[in-house]
């Protein structure tokens, strides 16, 4: 396992990404307004954000506050389960069981969640009623709401960079054949600094996403760090405005696109006193789906990157590897990737 060098980020400044503020609307309500010009105005930024940092900020009045905290207040009483009821959390896929105990990553605990989108009620009524045999309607309607809120929102990114791509179109068979997964974590205080071993502090190693878009929301406690593009020397920490997500471009959007956006290697680093919960929703392609790069991003001078490929079959050769370059070496059509047996945790 190899830490990056600059493991310690804490004198570096915020990086800054690009932030947005949706407001209250949607497609629908940004074309009405004005005939489509802020729509498309947004739909330009966000693909410009995907393609030159691989992640975004944002906010919308979708999500109320009163929805994070209940999700907040719910993830507290979550983890604060006795392990014997969190390991009733089982799943025969990678990485949805109850995570609680791992030498690699030693502060986290996660759970994961598939869920159909658009329709998660059933999702998390069944995870809650694992949980709480008794009952906890206030958490069960908080996590059905911000899990629908967040498919929402995910499919809305995806629909702003096929209208930026002029691919609209597609936004139906896009529709069809994504799935999603929600993942609950926390992260634990790591010993007080100064640490003895180098790797205290590290929440989650360095990774890409594999999957499409993933947004992800925070209680008050930062600890995302990027490496920015072309610089596979540096960690930055970025700050997430209080109430707002982050979105970030996974693996098979970066294929999907032939290379057009980016998928930025990222990871969490706890510094704080407190406990940090993050949420994320993880758009995806059905397992049976095939990724491949629609024409119009094919040229002489763009050349095609990968070749076609299904997620299932990608998944589980990530899985089965943990390459931290798995896209690449896996579906690359390019000479020489740049072959790399750093070990990962697989997170989707
Ligand atoms: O918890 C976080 O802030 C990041 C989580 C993440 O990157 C992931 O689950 O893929
Ligand atoms: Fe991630």
């Amino acid at each position: 396992m190899v830490v990056p060098a600059a493991a310690n980020g804490a004198d570096q400044k915020p990086y800054e990404i690009p932030f947005f503020d949706f407001g209250a609307a949607g497609e629908e309500e940004m074309i009405a307004a004005d005939g489509g010009a802020r729509w498309r105005e947004v739909c330009e930024k966000v693909r410009e954000a995907c393609e030159t940092h691989g992640c975004f900020c944002f906010t919308t009045d979708k999500v109320t506050a009163k929805l994070r905290e209940g999700m907040a207040e719910g993830l507290r009483q979550l983890f604060d389960l006795p392990v014997e009821t969190k390991e009733r959390h089982v799943s025969p896929k990678p990485y949805r069981s109850y995570l609680g105990k791992n030498d690699v990553v030693p502060y986290l605990e996660s759970f994961g969640i598939d869920e159909q989108a658009p329709d998660v009620d059933d999702a998390a009524e069944a995870f809650t009623a694992v949980m709480w045999p008794q009952g906890n309607p206030e958490f069960r309607e908080a996590l059905s709401e911000m899990s629908a809120k967040m498919v929402e929102l995910n499919l809305l990114i995806m629909k702003m960079l096929l209208t930026s791509y002029n691919l609209d179109d597609a936004t139906s068979h896009v529709a069809d054949t994504t799935a999603s997964y929600l993942r609950l974590m926390k992260y634990k205080v790591p010993p007080a600094p100064p640490a003895a071993d180098h790797y205290a502090g590290i929440g989650l190693l360095a990774h890409t996403d594999k999957n499409t878009v993933t947004i992800l929301g925070q209680n008050d406690v930062q600890g995302l760090e990027i490496q920015p593009k072309d610089d596979n020397d540096s960690w930055v920490p970025v700050v997430i405005p209080e109430g707002a997500f982050v979105a970030i471009v996974g693996d098979a959007l970066k294929a999907w696109s032939n290379g057009m956006v980016h998928s930025v290697r990222h990871r969490v680093v706890l510094r704080g006193e407190k406990e940090r919960y993050t949420w994320g929703s993880f758009l995806m392609p059905k397992d049976d789906s095939t990724i491949e790069a629609p024409e119009k991003f094919v040229d002489k001078e763009h050349p095609l990157l990968y070749r076609g490929f299904t997620y299932a079959e990608f998944l589980s050769y990530f899985v089965s590897t943990l390459k931290d370059d798995a896209l690449d070496v896996f579906a690359g059509l390019s000479t020489s990737p740049d072959v790399d047996d750093r070990d990962q945790l697989a997170v989707n």
